[in-house]
Parts: structure tokens; C-alpha cells; sequence
């Protein structure tokens, strides 16, 4: 079984005819590999690539420039992360990439900001890119619409009104990231991945990938598939909140990076993770929790689960 390719073109908008036959194929792909290829879906090529050629000048950037707008430095977990901060799987060695983290921009006198819920705040731009901000702040726009669109399409795909997400993202926990990976070293064992195996935690992941593959997806069936590059496509996954959400009827499966096969040459990718309003209670959507039996998963709102998984990869304290 490999990764389905969806198309959404005559789907984009709420009502519109390929509607009932795109959720189907939603519906099949969020109960199996919870991964598919997004095509049709209306972002010009130009956006994409030019967040790519942000990237590639983020991290261009003298590694003094970097550390002095470290992720550690920020409140809101925005900035950069050097080579091995993270460890997604615990089985395996640090991640080899590096990454620029940031989201939407929310003023120091919001309520979740002075509450001090992870992830919301301000982002932190180097001076050295000036068409930074604006640049992100409009691909976020876009992804944001996307997946309001594909939440939509998620709830005719489980029978429920097509508008039953609509506003359950009123301040929407979103984060941009930008990936380098560095070539696989020649003497790179078997636990070594650019990004170990893990799954995702939010809501939906939208991720544009460069042309040279390396991302590897695990099928129900436990194989390892290649997510190859599909031009002009986004792959598109489902994270943990999204069986919380349905008692384990769509999956988020496990994913991992090895960057083996770009001549030598560093990988690029630009992930969106979408998650819904840091108060939205995740737990079972109406008709996902069979008669007689109880729910999978304990309630929480959609911060609550986050706030575990950043502790989990990160080794953070837990915010007070
Ligand atoms: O770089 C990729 O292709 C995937 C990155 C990823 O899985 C993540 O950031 O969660
Ligand atoms: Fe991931």
C-alpha cells in the first residue's frame, strides 16, 4: 500500500461538487496511512518556492547571528534550533537538522499570551531578511485557509455538518518551520535520522519537501514507505490530536527523515503544523465512539496535549 494522491480541485470551497467524493477519499486515507499527497489545491508554485529560498537564506546565516535568536531565548518557542536540539525518537541519536520556528504574531497583551500558554507570542525575524515577516505572516494565511478547508472536508468525511470545526480555531495555535538537513554522514548508523521516527501532535501537518525525498512513512502494515516528491503536491498528515479527536478512527502514523538520497546536498523542507484554539476540548466527535464501549482517550483541550508532547521532545520544564 502506498501514499494516496487526493485531488481537490472542484473541492476547495464549502458546498462545491467534488465535496462528498473528496471526503471519501479523506475518510480512506485518514483510517490507513493517515498520510496523502494534496494536489489541485490552489497555492501558486511561487509562494512555495519562495519560502524555500527563505529557508536556504535563514540558515545561511553566521551560526552567531542563529544562536543570538535561539528558540531558547523566546517564550513562544520562535527562532532557531541548531543541529541535535531536538530528539524526536528517544530510541534513536539527536535529530541532525536545524530549524526556524514561527507562527502567527500575538501581541503581549493578549489573554493567552499574559496567560502564558505555549506557543503563543511574538516571532523573532533577523534583521538581515526584512521581507521575513511579511513573507510567512501570508504563507500562514494560506495554510491557515487550507486547513479550515480540509478540517471542513474532515467533519463530511465523519458525517458531521461540514461546518462543524468552523470557529473552533478562534486564536489558531499555528507554526511555520523551516528544515535544513545536512547531508547522511558516510559513517551514520542505524540510529541515526535527520528526524527520528515519531508522530505528529497537533491537528493537521502540511508539508512542502524539497525535490530530493527522505521522508519515510510507516504503513499500518509496519513498512516503511518513501513519501517521494510528487511535483507541485503537499503531503499532508494527520497528528495526534486528530484520533484523540475521533476515539482512533484516523490515524497519525509514524514518520521519519533520512537525507540519503540528495547527492550530498542538504534537504529542504517547510512543514505547517494547524492546530485549533488552545481552549478547544479534543475529545470524541459525535458517532466515533461505538455503542457500549468508553472513550480511548481522556479529555484535554488542544494546549494541554501540546504542552505534553513539547515537554516529551524537548526535555523542557514544565511552564509554571
Ligand atoms: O522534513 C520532513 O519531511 C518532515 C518533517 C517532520 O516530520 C516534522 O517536522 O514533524
Ligand atoms: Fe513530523
Amino acid at each position: 500500500m502506498g501514499i494516496p494522491v487526493i485531488d481537490l480541485s472542484g473541492a476547495g470551497t464549502p458546498g462545491s461538487p467534488r465535496t462528498a467524493e473528496v471526503a471519501r477519499a479523506l475518510r480512506e486515507a485518514c483510517t490507513t496511512s493517515g498520510f496523502f499527497y494534496l494536489v489541485g489545491h490552489g497555492v501558486p508554485d511561487e509562494q512555495v518556492r519562495a519560502q524555500f529560498e527563505l529557508t536556504r537564506q535563514l540558515f545561511e546565516l553566521p551560526p552567531e547571528r542563529r544562536e543570538a535568536l535561539s528558540v531558547r531565548h523566546s517564550p513562544s518557542m520562535r527562532g532557531f534550533e541548531t543541529l541535535g536540539e531536538q530528539t524526536l525518537d528517544a530510541e534513536a541519536r539527536p535529530d541532525m537538522k536545524e530549524s526556524f520556528y514561527c507562527g502567527m504574531a500575538y501581541p503581549d497583551d493578549h489573554p493567552y499570551v499574559r496567560a502564558g500558554y505555549q506557543g503563543y507570542g511574538h516571532n523573532q525575524w533577523p534583521a538581515e531578511l526584512p521581507h521575513a515577516p511579511a513573507q510567512c505572516e501570508a504563507y500562514i494565511q494560506t495554510m491557515l485557509a487550507l486547513c479550515r478547508r480540509l478540517m471542513q472536508l474532515l467533519a463530511v468525511s465523519l458525517g458531521l455538518d461540514e461546518h462543524h470545526f468552523d470557529g473552533s480555531d478562534a486564536n489558531p495555535l499555528v507554526t511555520l518551520r523551516m528544515l535544513r538537513y545536512p547531508p547522511h554522514p558516510a559513517d551514520a548508523d542505524e540510529r541515526s535520522f535527520g528526524a527520528g521516527a515519531h508522530t505528529d501532535w497537533g491537528a493537521i501537518t502540511v508539508l512542502a519537501q524539497d525535490a530530493h525525498g527522505g521522508l519515510e512513512v510507516r504503513m499500518p502494515d509496519g513498512q516503511w514507505v518513501a513519501a517521494t516528491p510528487l511535483a507541485g503536491s503537499f503531503v499532508i498528515n494527520l497528528g495526534d490530536m486528530i484520533p484523540r479527536w475521533t476515539n482512533d478512527l484516523y490515524r497519525s502514523n509514524p514518520h521519519r527523515v533520512r537525507n540519503l538520497h540528495s547527492g550530498g546536498r542538504a534537504r529542504y523542507s517547510v512543514p505547517f503544523f494547524y492546530d485549533p484554539d488552545y481552549l478547544t476540548r479534543i475529545e470524541p466527535l459525535p458517532g466515533t465512539v461505538p455503542e457500549g464501549e468508553v472513550p480511548r482517550h481522556e479529555p484535554c483541550t488542544a494546549g494541554e496535549h501540546l504542552r505534553d508532547m513539547y515537554l516529551k521532545t524537548y526535555g523542557l520544564k514544565a511552564a509554571a
